[in-house]
């Protein structure tokens, strides 16, 4: 269970890009954040993965505040958290099978980024993710030829098979087409289910928000001003984020 409170942060000079966010994220349930561009959604994202600094507030993690903690804690922490682009980066004359296994440099271990070795059941394990994100036959297909949806089909194995337990996705639908948008949208609600990570992605499209998002968060000039679970928004809540 991870339980933010009074997550502020204010940039140096002076504006409170964060103010005082209160929320609490279950194990396996996928958040969407919405609200209107500079609302705040990319920096909360960031700030989940500690990416940024805080100014103020608890981060507790199964009861630990992470703030308080030291730095090793921290970096472990850090290897649980995958972040995944609006456009993944990935090492480009790489197989997608290399990519998923040695891309994550916050989640592999150093040995494996400097030898690039795959043992043999890591490579099993790269290509049962591959099949899960549905892209088993691209496995030996190099990243420069994926398309964008397979792109983020691999950022999101490479997060996963690493198994991150929270994954930030900042706009993971941004410049795919509808139909591949509704598929990516699919593969992360099915991967929240069945691998159990909690999984909250800042969307522009309030539709696929409804569509697909357990909860739905939304951002209003740095604060959180909405929290709905299992139901569409109103029009007066739309109205709200707009
Ligand atoms: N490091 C930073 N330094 C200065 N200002 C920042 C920084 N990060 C974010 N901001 C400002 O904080 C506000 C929120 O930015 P953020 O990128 O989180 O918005 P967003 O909701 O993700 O917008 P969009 O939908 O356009 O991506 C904006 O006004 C932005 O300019």
């Amino acid at each position: 269970m991870i339980e933010i409170s009074g997550l502020t942060r204010k940039i140096p000079d002076g504006k409170i890009i964060l103010d005082h966010i209160h929320a609490r994220l279950t194990p396996g349930t996928f958040v969407a954040v919405v609200g209107a561009s500079g609302s705040g959604k990319s920096a909360l994202l960031r700030a989940l993965a500690l990416r940024e600094q805080w100014t103020s507030g608890e981060y507790k993690v199964d009861g630990v505040n992470l703030l308080d903690a030291g730095l090793f804690a921290k970096m472990s922490y850090r290897r649980q958290v995958a972040f995944l682009e609006q456009k993944p980066i990935l090492l480009e004359k790489k197989t997608a099978l290399k990519n998923v296994l040695i891309g994550a440099a916050e989640q592999t271990p150093l040995w494996r980024r400097v030898t690039g070795m795959i043992r043999n059941d890591d490579y099993m394990g790269g290509m049962d993710m591959l099949e899960d994100v549905g892209l088993l036959d691209k496995g030996r297909q190099t990243a420069e030829k994926l398309s964008g949806g397979e792109r983020q089909r691999v950022a999101i194995a490479r997060a996963l098979v690493h198994g991150a337990r929270l994954v930030l996705a900042d706009e993971p639908v941004s410049g795919l087409d509808p139909h591949t948008s509704e598929e990516m949208m699919q593969l992360l609600k099915k991967l929240c289910r069945e691998k159990g990570a909690t999984i909250v992605a800042a969307l522009h499209r309030l539709e696929l928000a409804e569509k697909f998002a357990d909860e739905i968060w939304g951002m209003q000039d740095g604060r959180l001003v909405l929290e709905v679970r299992g139901r569409r928004l109103t029009a007066a809540e739309k109205l709200k984020l707009s």
